[in-house]
């Protein structure tokens, strides 16, 4: 999977390079390359901003170092094309699924933007010659995209296969499709038994794997129940069993 992200400051991606996405990257499974926007500017101050048409606060980031920038990252004669996902505070919220969805397909871009925006004829040219997703990863506000990325990249890359040692440690993952979607995972323990006068609970220690998985379902009922009680509504009726609804 190849993954191009450009932005202003390339140096928030350094992360990238440690634990198991620069394992990724080390393994070949992950081709992840930074490219610094100011790259393709050509004044002698590297101008990337300016200020609003119509008025308003802040700068706005202007349309041809990006122009030239995607021209150079994702060329028209490219034989692949690629999906380009730009953060954004009105973007379609972020997903599992959305993840899921990314860590299928062969090349990413990200552009990240800063100050008020990118210029919209950026999102209007690209969409031209390449799907545009206009992304948020929830009802906060930002500085600017990189942080976006990363958090997206991250939730992308440990669906891609090989990348995760343990492909089962995804299959329980909140939200992750199947018995478990829309349910959030419940509390994990592990050595020792017993911790400041804090026991394991017994069922975990059982060896009974039916027990064991009726209780860890109980708690991220329990949980969800508490903590996102609107993703029960989302559960199918039928995938809940009479046990389920007395939890
Ligand atoms: C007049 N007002 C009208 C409202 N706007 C709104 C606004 C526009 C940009 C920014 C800063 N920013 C620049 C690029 C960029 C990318 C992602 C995000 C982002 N924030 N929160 C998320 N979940 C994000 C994601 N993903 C923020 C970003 C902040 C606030 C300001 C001007």
């Amino acid at each position: 999977m190849r993954l191009d992200i450009i932005t202003i400051f390339p140096e928030y991606f350094a992360p990238l390079e440690v634990s198991l996405l620069g394992k990724a990257r080390r393994a070949g499974l992950l081709d992840v390359s930074v490219h610094d926007l100011r790259s393709w500017t050509h004044d002698r101050h590297r101008t990337v901003d300016d200020t609003p048409y119509g008025g308003g606060p802040g700068m706005v980031m202007k349309p041809e170092p990006w122009g030239e920038a995607l021209d150079a990252v994702a060329p028209p004669t490219a034989e692949a094309t690629p999906r380009l996902v730009v953060p954004t505070p009105s973007g379609r919220p972020f997903t599992q699924a959305m993840a899921a969805e990314y860590a299928a397909r062969p090349w990413l871009v990200f552009a990240c933007g800063r100050y008020e925006g990118i210029d919209r004829r950026v999102y209007d040219e690209a969409a031209t010659r390449m799907p545009v997703d206009e992304v948020s990863l929830g009802d906060f506000v930002l500085a600017g995209g990189e942080v976006a990325v990363l958090v997206m990249i991250e939730a992308i890359s440990r669906l891609v296969p090989g990348v995760l040692g343990n492909r089962e440690s995804v299959t329980d993952d909140s939200f992750a499709p199947g018995a478990m979607e829309s349910l959030l995972e419940g509390p994990v323990y592990t050595k020792p038994p017993v911790w400041r006068e804090r026991a394991v609970p017994d069922v975990l220690l059982s060896g009974h794997h039916g027990a064991i998985a009726r209780w860890r379902r109980d708690e991220a009922l329990r949980r969800t129940a508490a903590h996102r009680p609107e993703l029960l509504a989302r559960l199918d009726p039928a995938a809940l069993d009479k046990h389920d609804r007395k939890v």
